[in-house]
């Protein structure tokens, strides 16, 4: 950008957010939008843009008008706080649901441009930049993993992403998984009968709870890639027990196949892999109607995205649910209080991923046509 102009952007940016945290009338803030200042701008005392200040005086009809205009809805502050989140910590619902439905049709818009070949676009949050083993499958699937046990005696298998560990699944996910299992068998129609097929062994904590309810599952599929997990699952005897079919690979490698498509149907279906994105969840969300056994059929995945940020936890969850009823899916919530307090060490030496107190749990199923 030209010097010139670039300065006299940053005037006219600092100018209207000024204007709008002392609260000037609306025609004002038009008038200033309409002289060129930029929308996306964030002011260099403490990175806030105009939506953030907007939240900040509680003006529910400027959010409003600054979301017309196109102010940036996932902007974060030098405090990683969006507008969102601002309105959140005043309680102010009806500027953050204004907020939210603004990143929800956001997103919803690139999915579907997305969808189009011809389309090149990227996502504002939701589909992955980085090229690490945590944001690439294709870094994470050649990364060497460690299994250990950390200092509250909990199983952590983890990556090493640029000298920083990061947890690929850990032990403080084990009532999650545990209450996933109750929540996908309790009360099936083919609790005795039942076809389970698993996306992504990590610790094996959800194939354990699965194969320890009080009828196991007749056929266990999981599908696996990373060698070390396979390592992992034969030190610990998985080949070998009774009804359980390993599949070597990506669950993108079978999800056609006849071991998937040809069994008549699974009964229980969850998914829970790692350094992939919404839009590899939202693919595996398309295939469902072709894997699950009738309307009695339930579906679960590790609800996961956004979640060190209560605002875009918010909004992957609602996008979730949009997308799965697109495919016929209802789905209901559960909340699992996951609250910690910082002494518990859950993390480790682990980078945190999960910072939210509770965790929205998934259960879907097919309306019945
Ligand atoms: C978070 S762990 C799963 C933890 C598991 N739910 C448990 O209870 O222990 C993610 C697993 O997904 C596997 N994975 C990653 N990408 C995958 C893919 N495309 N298809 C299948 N599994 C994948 C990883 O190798 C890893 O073992």
């Amino acid at each position: 950008m030209d010097v010139n102009v670039d300065s006299l952007a940053t005037e006219l940016g600092e100018e209207l957010i000024n204007q709008i945290l002392a609260d000037a009338p609306i025609q004002d803030i038009l008038k200033l939008l309409d002289s060129g200042a930029p929308i996306w701008y964030q002011n260099s005392a403490e990175g806030i843009s105009p939506l953030h200040a907007a939240a900040y005086i509680q003006n529910l009809d400027l959010v409003k008008m600054l979301i017309d205009k196109g102010a940036v809805w996932n902007a974060v502050n030098y405090l990683k706080h969006t507008a969102g989140d601002i309105a959140l910590s005043f309680n102010n619902e009806s500027i953050y649901t204004v907020i939210r439905d603004a990143g929800i049709r956001s997103e919803l818009v690139l999915g579907l441009l997305e969808r189009q070949p011809e389309a090149n676009l990227s996502s504002l949050i939701l589909r992955a930049t980085d090229s690490t083993a945590s944001g690439s499958s294709h870094t994470f699937l050649v990364s060497k993993l460690k299994y250990s046990v950390n200092e509250n005696g909990e199983h952590v298998c983890s990556v090493d992403v640029d000298g920083e560990e990061v947890g690929v699944m850990m032990g403080w996910e084990t009532d999650i998984m545990r209450q996933t299992v109750e929540k996908l068998c309790q009360g099936h129609s083919k609790s005795n009968d039942l076809k389970v097929l698993n996306i992504g062994f990590g610790l094996g904590i959800i194939d354990t709870f699965f194969q320890e309810l009080p009828n196991p599952p007749t056929e266990h599929v999981i599908i696996e890639p990373h060698p070390d997990v396979l390592n992992f699952m034969q030190e610990q005897g998985w080949y070998e027990r009774n009804g359980v079919k390993i599949l070597e690979g990506r669950w993108q490698d079978f999800i056609e196949s006849d071991d998937l498509t040809k069994n008549g149907g699974f009964n229980v279906v969850y998914t829970d892999t790692f350094s992939e994105d919404y839009s590899d969840l939202r693919k595996f969300f398309d295939c469902l109607p072709d894997i699950l056994a009738d309307s009695n059929s339930r579906f679960g995945f590790f609800n996961g995205l956004g979640a060190t940020n209560a605002f875009f936890y918010d909004i992957y969850t609602r996008i979730s649910e949009l997308h799965l009823l697109g495919v016929g899916m209802d789905v209901r919530w559960s909340d699992v209080d996951v609250g910690f307090d910082a002494d518990e060490g859950r993390w480790g030496k682990s980078r945190e991923y999960f910072s939210q107190p509770f965790y929205r749990l998934p259960i879907g199923k097919m309306k019945a046509s």
